[in-house]
């Protein structure tokens, strides 16, 4: 498969389908440091980078704003002293679609 990073988001509205368990394993390959985590019955992909203080894990954030913004698919954002999580989710179809995992590729480009 082509590298997720490249690969363009698609519209997705709430009926949009979501990602099966063969896309997931599929997908989770290219991101291997992302967990799938489930809130509110709503499935979510998550990552906690690391950094040596506010101000790096401030410019990480907003480097992950500016991916987000180009593409027009936002994640949460929790930014602390030394780490930021990440976590991507498809809102309004309330749950993962292609697009979450695109977006956690290009977010691990942002932090190499
Ligand atoms: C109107 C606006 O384009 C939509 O609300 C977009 C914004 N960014 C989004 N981001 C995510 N992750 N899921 C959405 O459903 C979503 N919808």
């Amino acid at each position: 498969m082509s590298n997720l990073s490249q690969q363009q988001c698609e519209a997705c509205s709430w009926d949009a389908p979501h990602v099966t368990e063969a896309e997931i394993e599929e997908y989770k390959k290219q991101i291997p440091e992302w967990q799938i985590v489930e809130r509110d019955g709503i499935m979510q992909l998550e990552r906690v980078f690391k950094f040596r203080n506010f101000k790096q894990a401030l410019a990480f954030t907003n480097d992950v704003g500016d991916i987000a913004e180009e593409a027009g698919h936002h994640p949460a954002l929790l930014t602390e002293w030394g780490k930021v999580t990440v976590t991507w989710w498809s809102h309004e179809m309330k749950g993962l679609h292609k697009n979450d995992f695109i977006l956690a590729a290009r977010t691990d480009e942002v932090a190499a």
